[in-house]
């Protein structure tokens, strides 16, 4: 489970102190997720959710925190961090940067609906749109030069052939012009497991703790390739249709856009192929029970080279 630092009752109802929430009445581990250690945390004033960042700079966390009061002062669904009596909302708790953030209701789907991916399509188009009121800028820390660190250090792991596979998308990436298509705030990682749902109600996006600024169609595709898929990783195309449409309805596409999804896609795929890989056979110390199977994504990047049109007459006329 993934609680790496402890705390306890009393650090916390001391913590909670320099906030207008009442008095601690429940503090719960989480045991999902894989960056940082969270509880949920209960008091007479509400639910709330309790972050310990585990890596991130304080600055980087700044940016997270600043996107989050933007979303949600902007309606979208999404945790909204609690400031302190001090103005702030990141203070420290036990040697960590810690931050409170109102519970949501709902649950992750693991099996996504028509309408459901309709919901992400939107919300997504909406995180787009109000990041143009977030000033702070933060760099995509997994973006091209990662990838190639990464898999330098997977080099002396992998077989030849996907070793291969891995620097011959590197390259095709390098190549392949991105000038042209917009930038800004994106999610980096809107996976199933970081939307929360009542019903077909889209109840909450969370985890935004790799949002960057980045481009706007590389968010779209890490969510294609996740929501929109059957299992061995081609698109269900009513799901990915309802994405795209209800996405391309709050920002629409600028000319090359749809042209450029297919390498998008690619990007996608390699970058959380990478990551999987890189977890899989540098596991960090701790207590983590949750390695995501490498195989599912090189898979999507098989099928996406093998499949350049597929998106074709899926993106809305
Ligand atoms: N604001 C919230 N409201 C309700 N539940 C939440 C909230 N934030 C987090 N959770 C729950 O905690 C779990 C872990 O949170 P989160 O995904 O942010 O952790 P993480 O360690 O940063 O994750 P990841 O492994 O995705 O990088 C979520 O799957 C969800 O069940
Ligand atoms: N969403 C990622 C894990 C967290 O970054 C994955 O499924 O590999």
């Amino acid at each position: 489970m993934s609680v790496y630092t402890r705390v306890e009752a009393a650090e916390v109802t001391a913590f909670l102190r320099d906030y207008a929430v009442g008095e601690l009445l429940d503090l719960q581990g989480i045991a999902d997720g894989i960056e940082n250690t969270n509880y949920f945390v209960t008091t007479r004033g509400g639910a709330f959710v309790l972050t310990l960042f585990e890596r991130h700079a304080e600055v980087e966390l700044e940016y997270f925190l600043e996107l989050m009061v933007a979303l949600a002062d902007h309606g979208l669904a999404c945790p909204r961090p609690i400031m302190a009596d001090d103005g702030s909302y990141l203070r420290r708790l036990a040697q960590r940067p810690a931050a409170l953030v109102e519970r949501l209701a709902g649950k992750a789907v693991t099996e996504p609906s028509v309408a459901q991916c309709a919901a992400v399509g939107e919300a997504l188009g909406r995180i787009h749109r109000i990041g143009r009121h977030v000033h702070r800028r933060r760099s995509n820390e997994r973006g091209p030069a990662w990838w190639r660190v990464t898999a330098d250090a997977l080099r002396g792991v992998l077989q030849a052939d996907t070793m291969a596979l891995i620097d011959a998308e590197i390259a095709f990436q390098a190549a392949f012009d991105t000038q042209h298509l917009p930038r800004g705030v994106i999610h980096a990682d809107l996976f199933r497991d970081n939307v929360l749902f009542e019903g077909e109600r889209l109840s909450g996006v969370i985890d935004f703790y790799a949002a960057c600024n980045d481009i706007l169609l590389y968010d779209l595709a890490i969510c294609l390739n996740d929501w929109c898929v059957v299992p061995d990783g081609d698109f269900d195309d009513a799901r990915a249709r309802a994405f795209l449409a209800a996405y391309v309805s709050g920002r629409p596409p600028v000319a090359g856009e749809a042209a450029a999804l297919p390498a998008m896609l690619r990007a996608a795929a390699l970058r959380f192929w990478l990551s999987r890989l890189y977890d899989l056979h540098f596991p960090r110390a701790g207590e983590i029970t949750h390695v995501k199977d490498p195989g599912h994504f090189e898979r999507i990047l098989r099928l996406r080279i093998a499949q350049p049109q597929r998106t074709a007459a899926l993106w809305p006329a």
